[in-house]
């Protein structure tokens, strides 16, 4: 049999991976991965050596989702490639501690390198390229003396080089071209390279001399002082012929990689910046209406019990997870104190609030110079726009009201998508190509404190990134007007199809039902569990899960209904005011009790509504 934590793992992947299809022979509970050999039992790309999986070969499935908190139990996994999918959310802190071959290049991964890299002793090849990973790099390349490989090119990498680079003394193979990387590189010249590639970065200075014995060295693109003479044809290129498919290969074989850059494929470069996707055709919700005669075949006695089945287990599920949470927040009441500035385990790097917030009142400034096209400052005629100070402050990108203004054509009626309590939603076409959805705040006047406390809103809706929650991509707070720019979700919201006329509920297939009820308890799971301290959604309901092209759920408004303290009053109804000021708080003791039986009967009547 399988050791029992491998097949537990394994279980776990399968859960959050997506695409499942693919992975023939593969369950989410029973099996034996190890004990079930060829044919329709096997389990497609899991390799075992006796009792234990040594090897994980995923790669170019077409396999969307995202990496769970389960890698942590293949406590034998020497190799795992993953290369040329589609999954998205964060590189998970619980890697394989001892692999020795890791390959999760071609994705939709974000975020930055887990800080847990250094208790990966046995790794010899590490390959990130072609992701969307950014920010700066921390000192993750302690102890990693058996590293040999590493590419983490085609990314969005800034900052310095680590000074940990300089203790890979085993590093052979180094690519870091096309990053946004500044600073010196003189942390890279004790190192034994044969193959080194930083071009197109922002690095500067000169070159360190040892660089003219690294036999293939790319450094073009960069802005180094002259004087450094190599030849850059003296980089051997020894590419491997092109994979049959569109996405362009990074290296995907045992070190060392291919040397010369293919073009990015769309998920590390391109813009509009997509949400994650599956790459299995035919699940689009045009194509669901199709399905709908064959689900008619089906008895309803059949269905009815199904329904009954599977929502009873979601509301266990939601019931396991509140009461978990509950346990978890009690076990720490000092995380509840400090939640604005407290960061989730596995965002380490960004930056915490009061470390680089300026004071609102610092802003303040006497003349009047508002926007153009109708944002004027009537209401908050004072504040100058705090973006440029705090630039640095939240994950999301800062948007100019200009550029706001131009995507909704002065906020045109059509480009108007909806409206909810905190005011009307547009959709913006972006110069660059990208497509969002813009809400756009009613906002009082606002006092210093109140200021604040929208900053940290803001912030605490920046940090929560899961591949299904709606992320907040921008934001634009100026001279008393706030906009809050979200990914746009090409089927709206899950009751605009469960109630609509024109997409009536019976669109959906149960495959598709099934979908939006486990993502929707991963994003509940995520905030629950994940954060630190834990999130409390308080506004759950059919409106606020939108839907994309694939109909991937993305639970939204995640700690926005506070927002409520800063909307007009004539919108907000008391009740509303009174539910929303209790979201994005931390699942304290107090409102812990309150919210999760409302939680339950919330989600209870959602999952009913679905199926
Ligand atoms: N990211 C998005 N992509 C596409 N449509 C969206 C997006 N966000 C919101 N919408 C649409 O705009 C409508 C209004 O959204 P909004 O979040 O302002 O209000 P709501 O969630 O419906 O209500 P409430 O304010 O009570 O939460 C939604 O019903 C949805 O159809």
């Amino acid at each position: 049999f399988t050791d029992p934590p491998d097949a537990l793992g394994l279980w776990g992947l399968y859960r959050t991976l997506e695409s499942l299809w693919q992975l023939s022979g593969w369950t989410f509970q029973g099996g034996d991965p190890c004990g079930e050999g060829r044919g329709s039992k096997h389990w497609r790309g899991v390799v075992c050596k006796g009792s234990s999986i040594v090897a994980i070969n995923i790669s170019r499935l077409g396999v969307g989702g995202w990496l769970g908190p389960d890698m942590l139990k293949f406590q034998s996994l020497k190799k795992l490639d993953m290369s040329f999918n589609n999954i998205a959310g964060e590189i998970p802190p619980t890697l394989p501690p001892n692999v020795e071959y890791l390959n999760l290049a071609a994705n939709k991964f974000e975020g930055n390198i887990p800080s847990s890299l250094p208790w990966l002793h046995s790794l010899k090849y590490l390959n990130f390229s072609y992701n969307k990973l950014s920010g700066v790099i921390g000192d993750v390349f302690v102890n990693m003396d058996s590293l040999e490989t590493m590419d983490l090119s085609f990314n969005a990498f800034s900052g310095d080089l680590p000074r940990s680079f300089s203790s890979l003394t085993n590093l052979r193979y180094l690519y870091l071209h096309h990053n946004e990387f500044t600073g010196s590189v003189i942390l890279l010249a004790g190192l034994p390279l044969s193959s080194l590639n930083i071009e197109n970065n922002h690095f500067s200075g000169y070159v360190p001399g040892p660089f003219q014995s690294i036999p293939e060295l790319r450094i073009d693109g960069n802005q180094f002082q002259p004087g450094f003479k190599h030849a850059s044809s003296s980089f051997t290129r020894r590419t491997p012929p092109d994979p049959p498919q569109s996405l362009s290969p990074p290296p995907t074989q045992s070190p060392p990689p291919t040397q010369s850059p293919p073009p990015p494929p769309p998920a590390a470069k391109q813009k509009p910046k997509q949400r994650p996707k599956s790459l299995k055709p035919s699940f689009g919700y045009s194509s669901l209406e199709n399905n709908s005669h064959h689900r008619k075949s089906h008895s309803r006695v059949t269905a009815a019990a199904i329904a009954s089945a599977t929502c009873t287990v979601f509301v266990l599920l939601i019931v396991g997870l509140v009461l978990k949470s509950q346990r978890s927040c009690s076990c720490n009441p000092k995380s509840t104190s400090n939640h604005a500035k407290t960061l989730p385990a596995n965002m380490e790097t960004v930056p915490k609030a009061n470390e680089v917030l300026y004071s609102w009142s610092s802003l303040l400034i006497g003349s009047d110079t508002s926007s153009s096209n109708g944002i004027t400052s009537e209401r908050v005629p004072k504040i100058k726009s705090w973006f440029k100070t705090s630039k640095n402050l939240l994950t999301a990108k800062q948007f100019p009201a200009a550029d706001i203004l131009a995507a909704t054509r002065d906020f045109n009626e059509e480009c108007f998508i909806g409206e909810g309590l905190t005011g009307r939603v547009y959709r913006g076409d972006f110069s660059d190509g990208q497509l969002l959805a813009i809400k756009r705040i009613d906002m009082v006047d606002l006092s210093l404190s109140e200021q604040d406390e929208l900053m940290d809103m803001l912030w605490n809706i920046s940090r929560l990134k899961h591949p299904n929650i709606s992320a907040l991509v921008g934001y634009c707070v100026e001279f008393g007007h706030c906009a809050l720019l979200y990914e746009y979700a090409e089927n709206g919201s899950l009751a605009d199809i469960l109630f609509s006329a024109a997409t009536r509920s019976r669109a959906l297939s149960w495959k598709a039902r099934m979908k939006i009820a486990l993502g929707v308890a991963y994003a509940l799971e995520y905030m629950h569990l994940t954060c630190s301290p834990p999130v409390a959604h308080g506004n759950i309901k059919a409106r606020n899960i939108l839907l994309d092209a694939q109909l991937m759920p993305y639970l939204c408004d995640s700690g926005l209904t506070k927002l409520s303290h800063f909307v007009n009053t004539t919108r907000m109804k008391d009740s509303e005011a009174i539910t929303s000021a209790k979201a994005m708080l931390p699942l304290s003791s107090v409102i812990q009790e309150q919210m999760a039986s409302k939680l339950i009967f919330t989600v209870l009547v959602l999952f009913c509504l679905c199926f």
